[in-house]
């Protein structure tokens, strides 16, 4: 292991003022104009949609693109967007992109190409010491560092002329696109137009100046030849080409006809909006610093609730306080229900292991538990790769009394909460929070998600759904493979709530 170079002497650079000549510009403001102090959204419900609408987004950019990820994968998906942002870069556009470096991998050196690019910038968010390690010496130094490497950026954004964003819970890579041959994520982000726009910006220019975010040039011996980023085109062009020809592109393109904004075509949905996020200095604390979180904010619009909330979280570990507090807004009269992953549907038993703890409280609280069957999505465009492995729930979202709408990063568990950084979106807006509304229904509806309910005699849960139309009941973990139970036998041994 080496020593980390320090981050402070990077230049630091800020959003350029919103686009007002460019088409889409000009046609966003004329929409902002008629909904003063709103802000303007639409739903990403399809995957394929979700992906296209970042495509033509960044090629219709002019000025800058900032974007923000967890996760942006050297994978097909990940490289047509990185050949679109190559494309941007050469017509004057300022790329800045930052990734956390939990997940980052480039042994083809595209992003260290795609940084010596004039107008492309990379810079990586609490870096390991080594680029590329291998398995034991990644290992070794999560050991050695572990109270900072445990610390991730998890933020989701992409914004284009500070004029419109991309907000919400999708990464970079197949999964979030349905184009992969493994997991294919349920998954929700939106395209927001109007003042939220300018606070995303505001809220990605203070991770991108942080001392945590670290220019790649800094943390790489690779040279930034001009023969490096001609090798990159090359490969990049190979791999789009590539995409071009695959059935998932055919299938994509297919779709175009109701294309990006299938969802709700051609109409926003307005309200006021705040973008909430966590300040990148969360990760820098040994103790809990409130301030430097959303949680107060999502809390207050969650104890605002006096009819119903409707949560969707892939991982959902409330932990002992949140727990209560869900329970007790029930006490209130307020019905309370949360999807999550089954067993079966998950892609991380770990999570699984710490939401059984609270499960049973939960439900003996009157919290109405769904949780996602790996067959729900049958109604999806069948635009795998090769054979799904069925799919999983990672859209992370809360409605409240069917007008307040968070859309974001966040996973309800102690992870989001505590550890790693998050934002997303509060609007309050009937229309949006009804199509989330919609999305939550369809993925609880029992064809595609089991109830799980607690006998109070017995104290034995059941999982409640329906096949081909008729009743089923299972009083185990359905569907789960044998790997599976015992992974979360042996981790919900462990006292490791806290980290997942
Ligand atoms: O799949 P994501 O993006 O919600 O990330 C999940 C991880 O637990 C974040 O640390």
């Amino acid at each position: 292991c080496g020593s980390l170079p320090p981050s402070t002497d990077k230049p630091e650079s800020h959003h350029l003022p919103p686009a007002s000549d460019t088409p889409s510009a000009k046609y966003t403001q004329a929409e902002v104009d008629q909904h003063q102090h709103q802000s303007g959204f639409r739903l990403l419900t399809l995957s394929t949609n979700a992906l296209l609408s970042r495509i033509a987004l960044v090629d219709h950019a002019k000025h800058s693109i900032d974007l923000q990820y967890y996760i942006f994968a050297s994978d097909m998906t990940g490289h047509l967007l990185m050949q679109h942002l190559l494309t941007a870069a050469d017509r004057g556009v300022r790329v800045r992109i930052l990734i956390d470096d939990n997940n980052f991998t480039d042994e083809d050196h595209l992003f260290d190409a795609l940084n010596s690019h004039p107008n492309i910038k990379v810079r990586l968010f609490n870096p390991l010491q080594t680029r590329n390690p291998s398995a034991i010496s990644r290992a070794t130094q999560f050991v050695l560092d572990w109270r900072r490497l445990n610390r991730r950026m998890h933020n989701k954004s992409l914004i284009v002329d500070n004029s419109v964003a991309i907000i919400g819970g999708r990464n970079i890579g197949d999964p979030y696109f349905d184009a992969g041959s493994d997991t294919h994520f349920r998954d929700l982000d939106v395209v927001a137009i109007g003042p939220v726009v300018q606070q995303a910006s505001a809220a990605f220019d203070d991770y991108w100046n942080c001392d945590a975010a670290y220019p790649l040039k800094s943390l790489t011996n690779a040279d930034d030849s001009a023969q490096r980023l001609a090798a990159a085109r090359q490969i990049l062009q190979g791999k789009v080409r590539a995409f071009k020809e695959s059935d998932y592109a055919q299938t994509v393109l297919d779709e175009l006809p109701t294309g990006p904004t299938a969802d709700r075509r051609g109409a926003w949905f307005w309200g006021e909006a705040e973008l909430v996020a966590d300040q990148p200095e969360k990760i820098e604390t040994s103790r809990d610093v409130p301030a430097l979180r959303i949680g107060s904010k999502l809390k207050a619009m969650i104890d605002g609730a006096q009819h119903q909330i409707l949560a969707t979280t892939p991982y959902f570990i409330p932990g002992d306080e949140g727990t209560e507090h869900l329970i007790s807004l029930v006490q209130r009269g307020v019905t309370v229900k949360v999807l999550t992953n089954s067993l079966a549907s998950t892609d991380e038993t770990a999570a699984h292991a710490g939401y059984v703890h609270y499960r049973k409280r939960l439900l003996e609280g009157g919290v109405m538990l769904y949780e996602l069957r790996p067959s729900m999505g049958q109604a999806q465009p069948s635009t795998t790769l090769g054979k799904s492995s069925g799919v999983s729930l990672h859209a992370k979202t809360i409605v409240v009394d069917g007008r307040q709408v968070f859309i974001g990063s966040l996973n309800m568990d102690q992870r989001s909460k505590l550890l790693n950084t998050e934002m997303g979106i509060i609007v309050d807006s009937p229309g949006l929070a009804q199509a989330v509304t919609d999305f939550f229904n369809t993925a609880a509806l029992p064809a595609n998600a089991f109830q799980v309910t607690l006998d109070p005699s017995s104290h034995r849960l059941s999982w409640h759904a329906t096949d081909d139309g008729k009743d089923v009941v299972y009083h185990e973990e359905p569907d789960a493979n044998t790997k599976k139970r015992v992974e979360v036998s042996f981790l919900r041994m462990l006292p490791i709530d806290g980290l997942l």
